[in-house]
C-alpha cells in the first residue's frame, strides 16, 4: 500500500535552493522505491520571504510546517539581510520555526566515510573509526533568551539572556541517553559548569537522568576542553549532549573530521513524529548561484527524514548507502577536490546518488519500523 506523507520544502537563501533541488530528488526517487506518494509545498523562508512578502517567516509558510509529516529546508540569511532589524532578520525566523514547531532535540551525526581521510587537515590515524553524535539543546538557552539594548553614560550596552530550566535540560538529556543505548553507549555531556550557573543546572540533571540509564556511561567535560578533545582524540566520543549555542558551535567543529561541512545533516525533532531536516552549514553566500555547493548534507538529511519522522530505517540506509557508493567511486564535489581533482557540480553529484539509490534493495534484516 503506498504511504501518503506531506513534506513542506523550504529552499531558503544562497545554496539553499541548489542543495535543497537535489534532496527533493532523492526523496522522490527512494518514495518511488519505498512506497510513498509525496504531497510536497514550497513554503518562503529567510531572506528571500524578506524581499518577495517582508517577513521573514510568513504565516503560509508556518501553516505548511504545521500540516506536514516533515520540513526539509536549505538554510537561511546573508550579508543582504545582515543590517536588517530585529524582525526581518533571516536567522530569527529560523529560530521561530524551530520553537514554534517544539524542535527541542538536534541531532547532529559526524561520521567519516571511508576514503574522505584525506580531505580532512587532520591525521588519518586521529580519524580512523570517527562516528559520534551531537545532540544539541534547540530551543531554549542563549540564543532564546531576553535581549536588551540601552544607552548608557559609557555607551551602548547590548545584553543576551542564558536561562535554561530543569524540564528542558531533562528532555534532552533523556533523548541523549536512549540515542546512546543504540549507540555505544557513552554520553559526554559538555557544559561550562566551573562558571555558569546555568551550567551547574545542567550538571545537575545530567547526574539525575544518568541514574535511570545505568547502562550508558556519562562522563562531564567542559566546553573549552572539549573544543579541543574533538580533534584530538575524535573516537574517544560517542554521543555528546549539549546546550544550544555550544552545540551550535562544536557541530561545525566536527564537520572538520570529517573533511567538509557540507557533509553534515541534521534532524530536528520534538515530542511527536514531525522533524526539520536541514544541513548543519548556512546559506554560503560566497559560492551561492554557482552549482558547486555539496549537496551530501541535505541528501543525508533527507534520509534522516525517513529515519525520524517516517520510520522507515530501510529507506534511510538505502540513501546513506547511494551516497557511500558515489563517494567510494571517487565523485567530489568542490569542497572535497583534492588539487587537479575534477569536482562534479551539485546537481551531477546528486543524479550519480539518483543512479546508486535505484540500485539499492531493501534490506530484509533491517525491521521497516525504525527505532524513533
Ligand atoms: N541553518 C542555517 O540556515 C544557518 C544559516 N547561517 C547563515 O548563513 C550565512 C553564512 O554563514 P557562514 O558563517 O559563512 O557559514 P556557512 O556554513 O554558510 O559557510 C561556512 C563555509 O563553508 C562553506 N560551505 C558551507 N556549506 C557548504 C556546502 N554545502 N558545500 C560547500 N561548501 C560549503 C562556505 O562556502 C563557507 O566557506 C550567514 O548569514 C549565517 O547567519 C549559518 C549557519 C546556519
Ligand atoms: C539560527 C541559525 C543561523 C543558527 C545556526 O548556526 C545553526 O542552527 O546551525
Ligand atoms: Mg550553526
Amino acid at each position: 500500500m503506498t504511504k501518503q506523507r506531506h513534506v513542506a520544502v523550504l529552499p531558503g537563501d544562497g545554496i539553499g535552493p541548489e542543495i535543497v533541488e537535489e534532496g527533493v530528488k532523492v526523496m522522490k526517487q527512494a518514495g518511488e522505491q519505498f512506497g510513498y506518494h509525496f504531497q510536497v509545498d514550497f513554503g518562503l523562508i529567510g531572506g528571500s520571504a524578506v524581499d518577495r512578502v517582508q517577513n521573514p517567516l510568513p504565516t503560509e509558510t508556518l501553516q505548511i510546517c504545521w500540516e506536514a509529516d516533515a520540513v526539509l529546508l536549505g538554510a537561511v540569511g546573508g550579508p543582504a539581510w545582515d543590517k536588517n532589524p530585529p524582525e526581518l532578520r533571516p536567522e530569527k525566523a529560523l529560530l521561530r520555526l524551530r520553537k514554534e514547531l517544539g524542535l527541542f532535540a538536534n541531532l547532529r551525526p559526524a561520521k567519516l566515510f571511508s576514503g574522505l581521510e584525506q580531505s580532512s587537515t587532520l591525521k588519518a590515524e586521529v580519524l580512523e573509526g570517527v562516528d559520534l553524535l551531537v545532540v544539541r539543546e534547540l530551543t531554549g538557552g542563549i540564543y532564546f533568551g531576553e535581549k536588551r539594548r540601552e544607552q548608557t553614560e559609557r555607551g551602548e550596552k547590548a545584553t543576551d539572556t542564558l536561562v535554561y530550566q530543569d524540564y528542558e535540560v531533562e528532555r534532552i538529556l533523556r533523548r541523549a541517553f536512549e540515542w546512546a543505548r543504540n549507540r555505544r553507549k557513552k554520553v559526554t555531556s559538555v557544559d561550562k559548569a566551573n562558571v555558569l550557573e546555568s551550567s551547574r543546572l545542567w550538571r545537575q540533571v545530567a547526574e539525575r537522568v544518568a541514574g535511570e540509564y545505568p547502562d550508558v556511561k556519562l562522563d562531564h567535560m567542559l566546553v573549552d576542553n572539549c573544543a579541543m578533545q574533538i580533534i584530538h582524540r575524535p573516537t574517544d566520543f560517542d554521543v555528546i549532549v549539549t546546550e544550544n549555542m555550544f552545540g551550535d558551535i562544536l557541530s561545525d567543529e566536527a564537520a572538520i573530521l570529517t573533511g567538509s561541512i557540507g557533509l553534515l545533516p541534521s534532524a530536528s525533532i520534538g515530542e511527536g513524529n514531525r522533524g526539520l531536516y536541514e544541513p548543519v552549514h548556512g546559506s554560503a553566500p560566497g559560492i551561492a548561484g554557482e552549482g558547486v555547493a555539496n549537496p551530501v548534507a541535505t541528501i543525508l538529511s533527507v534520509a534522516m527524514m525517513f529515519r525520524h519522522s517516517f520510520g522507515d530505517e530501510q529507506a534511510a540506509r538505502a540513501i546513506e548507502a547511494a551516497v557511500t557508493c558515489v563517494l567510494n567511486q571517487g565523485a567530489r564535489t568542490m569542497d572535497l577536490a583534492a588539487p587537479g581533482d575534477l569536482a562534479l557540480s551539485t546537481d551531477q553529484f546528486g543524479d550519480r546518488v539518483i543512479e546508486e539509490l535505484k540500485q539499492q534493495q531493501p534490506d530484509p534484516h533491517i525491521p521497516v519500523e525504525a527505532m524513533m
